[in-house]
């Protein structure tokens, strides 16, 4: 065997060894680089006759391209086993059952379920969803509410305020998701059926007030809207969110700068025992306030009050929430406590 069949054996048996792209490369470079052995046979041509480098040569192109053919092949072959390793090391068994715990299945936040709920059941009563700025205009906060220059609302220990930008604006930190159905007035064209969920915020922090809370407001307004059907859509969702065929509301009037009139709605329950039970007993749970648009406030939205007229409630989520499971503390919902998803969520 020449010293050329010599060499390519010991390359091919070198290369067929390598079970790495780094051994490979090594490989590689001590046959091919600089130095390499197939390289150093190379140099060798320019000392011999033209008729050795003739047959001399074309056996050295013929080592190399063997060489070089058998490197390209290998890299193959280890690429392509790496990628399978990979897929059968990640592969993810889809048949296997979910993992026991809770905890590690991750889980909707009772806030998030609650607003999922309550907009479901509105949607199913034909109203659509809207949003709007959790920083708002103290116009569209206040003013556009009806809210009288001085009023209380409007001062610091109530509402969180931004520094005045450059044109002297001071932004706020919505203290209710009204503002959207403002927005909403002065941008759709009535008959006009929103539900508005939402982050407010106040200066407000204990057992039962957290400085960030969930409001849902709804509005309805159109060419002809009353108390009545104020009282039925209420109704109809009280029955439905907490899954009672009657249920018995009380009005009891109230007062809010963007309504007239208003009321604070209760629903009767029964709070004797550990948890309260809707549907039943003779206490009474305040659940939201509601009201007849303020004409104002159409005026705001730029609609005639001698046109249309609308009605319009508010309610606390994490209030309701806590009522529908029994929560204790309010702040408990955003201190992300693992146990305490894990026995709510
Ligand atoms: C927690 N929420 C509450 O205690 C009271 O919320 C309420 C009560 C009555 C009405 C509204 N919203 C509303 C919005 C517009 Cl644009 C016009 C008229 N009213 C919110």
């Amino acid at each position: 065997m020449s010293d050329i069949d010599q060499l390519n054996a010991s390359l091919l048996a070198e290369i067929a060894a390598a079970d790495d792209e780094t051994a490979l490369e090594a490989v590689r470079v001590s046959a091919l680089g600089k130095k390499g052995s197939v390289s150093e046979l190379l140099k060798t041509l320019g000392a011999m006759t033209p008729e050795e480098r003739q047959s001399k040569g074309a056996a050295i192109n013929v080592l190399k391209n063997a060489v070089t053919e058998a490197l390209t092949a290998r890299k193959t072959t280890l690429r392509q086993a790496a990628i399978d390793a990979r897929l059968k090391a990640e592969t993810v068994d889809v048949s296997l059952p979910v993992r026991s715990s809770p905890a590690e299945r991750g889980r909707i936040h009772p806030i998030s379920q609650i607003v999922d709920e309550i907009t479901a059941i509105f949607a199913d009563m034909g109203f659509s969803i809207a949003e709007g700025p959790d920083i708002e205009t103290d116009y569209y906060n206040f003013t556009a509410l009806n809210f009288p220059e001085g009023h209380p609302a409007r001062e610091m220990h109530d509402t969180f305020f931004f520094n005045p930008d450059e044109n002297g604006e001071r932004k706020v930190l919505r203290t209710h998701t009204s503002p959207v159905q403002v927005r909403t007035m002065e941008a759709q064209t009535p008959p006009i059926r929103i539900i508005i969920p939402g982050k407010t915020y106040r200066q407000d922090s204990d057992a039962t007030h957290s400085p960030m809370f969930h409001q849902v407001e709804g509005l309805v307004v159109d060419k002809k809207a009353n108390v009545a059907n104020l009282r039925w859509v209420l109704e109809e969702f009280c029955k439905t969110f907490f899954e009672v065929n009657s249920v018995t509301m009380r009005f009891r009037p109230s007062f809010f700068p963007f309504t007239e009139p208003s009321f604070e709605v209760d629903i009767q329950c029964d709070r004797s025992g550990p948890i309260v039970k809707f549907g039943e007993g003779t206490d009474w749970m305040e659940i939201l306030g509601c009201g007849m648009v303020h004409p104002n406030v159409l005026r705001y939205g730029g609609l005639d009050p001698d046109e249309y007229q609308g009605f319009a409630w508010g309610m606390g989520l994490d209030r309701i929430a806590m009522l529908k499971y029994g929560m204790p503390d309010l702040r408990d919902f955003f201190n992300a406590d693992v146990r305490w998803m894990t026995h709510y969520g």
